[in-house]
């Protein structure tokens, strides 16, 4: 059972447009109402089951659980177009890269925060996302059946959440690039490109289930049975050792990571300013 009759989806884009689909279609009952900038996105969220306004206080002060979905820096803009009133007795969940629970707690008084990263192969049901939750857990629950209706869902330690944001949630964009790396690598060889990505995409799947089948044995063994001494696959896989290449996808995974760690910090300071400037305001029209 649902401990939200009606969820508000703030910045309908790529991830939120997902999110809404799969609210919509898997949710019995339950009203989502989506907000975006641009006619577009508001048509869009429309289409798939949303309803879509352009006032995100509206949709805070109708909802009792919203997503936040916008770019972090746009979170700030959000703030000032909500108020920071709305918020008590909310539960709030935030997809936004780096953004801190500390920072969600400040910004967001009195709602009960938590940050989940997902990624974009919600699309198919299969996200893996991880959520980081902030104390209460008074809608844990609701929380996880939310994200589960992406995929499969991990409750984790917040430290966790970068890391997690540079391996899975950035993940879909790292394993696209390599797919299309090996696509071309056959046509270079001479296969059409349909074949070779059809190839591509079959070995991927196949690999991932066949190590999940085999009680997650290390992919090193599974490396090792598939390199015949002398034969075409250590051929391969010395050419990956000679190019640096494990060494450039451990980097890449840091690297990744470390932007979510920075984004969360200067998001951060541009929030405390905008509240700081917000509270002015409000003694000013005292
Ligand atoms: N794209 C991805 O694979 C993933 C993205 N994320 C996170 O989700 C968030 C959204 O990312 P995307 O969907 O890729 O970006 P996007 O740009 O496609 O979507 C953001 C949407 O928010 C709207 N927006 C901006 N300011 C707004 C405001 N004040 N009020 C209402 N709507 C506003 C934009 O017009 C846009 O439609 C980011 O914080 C990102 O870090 C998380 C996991 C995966
Ligand atoms: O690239 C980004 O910052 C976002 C976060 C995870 C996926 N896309």
């Amino acid at each position: 059972m649902l401990d939200a009759d009606s969820i508000a989806v703030l910045g309908a884009g790529k991830i939120g447009s997902i999110i809404i689909r799969a609210l919509s279609e898997k949710l019995d009952g339950v009203k989502v109402i989506a907000t975006g900038r641009s006619y577009e996105t508001l048509q869009n969220a429309a289409k798939l089951g949303a309803i879509a306004i352009r006032e995100n206080r509206k949709a805070v002060l109708e909802s009792d659980l919203i997503i936040i979905s916008v770019k972090p820096f746009h979170f700030p803009q959000l703030l000032k177009e909500t108020g920071f009133d709305v918020w008590v007795d909310k539960t709030v969940v935030s997809v936004m890269a780096g953004v801190t629970l500390s920072t969600l707690q400040k910004a967001l008084e009195g709602a009960e925060v938590y940050r989940a990263m997902p990624n974009l192969n919600a699309y198919v049901g299969r996200s893996a996302t991880a959520i980081a939750e902030n104390g209460s857990g008074y809608r844990k629950n609701t929380v996880d059946a939310l994200f589960k209706t992406l995929g499969t869902t991990y409750w984790v330690p917040e430290e966790y959440l970068d890391v997690w944001t540079g391996l899975a949630g950035s993940g879909p964009a790292f394993i696209a690039e390599i797919i299309d790396a090996l696509a071309m690598g056959a046509v270079a060889s001479g296969l059409n490109r349909e074949l070779a990505y059809k190839a591509v995409l079959d070995v991927l799947e196949g690999t991932a289930l066949l190590l999940r089948a085999r009680s997650n044995i290390h992919p090193a063994q599974l490396r090792d049975e598939v390199a015949t001494p002398s034969g075409t696959t250590i051929r391969g896989l010395t050419v990956l050792e000679s190019r640096g290449v494990k060494a450039a996808l451990m980097e890449l995974v840091e690297q990744a990571s470390r932007r979510s760690r920075e984004i969360g910090t200067e998001v951060n300071e541009r929030v405390v300013k905008e509240l700081t400037f917000m509270l002015q305001q409000v003694e000013k029209n005292k």
